[in-house]
């Protein structure tokens, strides 16, 4: 056991570039809503900066990028309704689950520890991603970036879960893979674990001073 998980009783885990390597089906998604305006592909690459502040910030990125300028709203509007048609009907072909990824999830839960899950993605997305896994029923609550008013890097999912538990956030560990999971765990005043292989808009999640840092969330168990 990581001695992060030392009085820890709740472990949060963020989805996009923590458990899966989602952006490939993502960059499909963005890519086919710029073509339905008549704008040109963006690519994994570019896409892979502008994931961590849920879907319409990530469309919004992408004409900004296409056309040189923020978005007016009703183009924001129809480009974002663009991109969840085309991720609803194909949220998960391209979608690869992270090493130690299922070791992790199945450790923590053999061992008594609450797992959550706390993404910006659009809470519709969640369960058809982690049935493709087989991890639908890994996670005792699973929230969106649309199931609260507020989203990280605001500590409100967080607070919401641990008082769903009957915790105290000293008690909960979040782990992902942004400075947006790093802030908001830290102003919930859980405890912080992050991995640097995902998405972090071109940045190394280190510089947010995580409390801990795992290569591999097999490292937990
Ligand atoms: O959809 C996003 O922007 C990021 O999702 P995440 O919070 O699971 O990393
Ligand atoms: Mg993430």
């Amino acid at each position: 056991m990581h001695p992060i998980l030392t009085d820890i009783r709740l472990v949060t885990f963020d989805l996009d570039g923590t458990l899966v390597d989602s952006v490939p089906d993502l960059a499909v998604a963005v890519d086919a809503a710029l073509d339905a305006l008549g704008l040109p592909p963006a690519g994994e690459a570019r896409v892979r900066d502008w994931v961590g502040n849920g879907s319409l910030k990530l469309m919004e990125r992408a004409l900004a990028h296409a056309a040189g300028g923020l978005p007016g709203e009703a183009l924001l509007a129809r480009a974002h309704a663009d991109f969840l048609e085309h991720y609803g009907r194909d949220p998960g072909s391209r979608t690869r689950l992270y090493p130690g990824v299922r070791e992790a999830l199945d450790g923590l839960r053999g061992g008594g520890w609450v797992l959550t899950l706390v993404t910006n993605k659009p809470f519709a997305f969640i369960r058809p991603i982690l049935a493709q896994f087989g991890l639908e029923d890994h996670f005792a609550l699973c929230l969106g970036g649309d199931s609260l008013p507020q989203k990280k890097p605001d500590p409100a999912p967080l607070l919401h879960v641990a008082a769903q538990f009957g915790l105290s956030p000293s008690a909960c560990l979040m782990v992902g893979d942004s400075r947006h999971d790093v802030a908001a765990g830290r102003a919930a005043g859980f405890r912080t674990l992050a991995v640097p292989y995902g998405y972090n808009h071109g940045e190394p999640v280190r510089d947010s001073r995580p409390d801990a840092l795992v290569d591999s969330l097999a490292e937990l168990v």
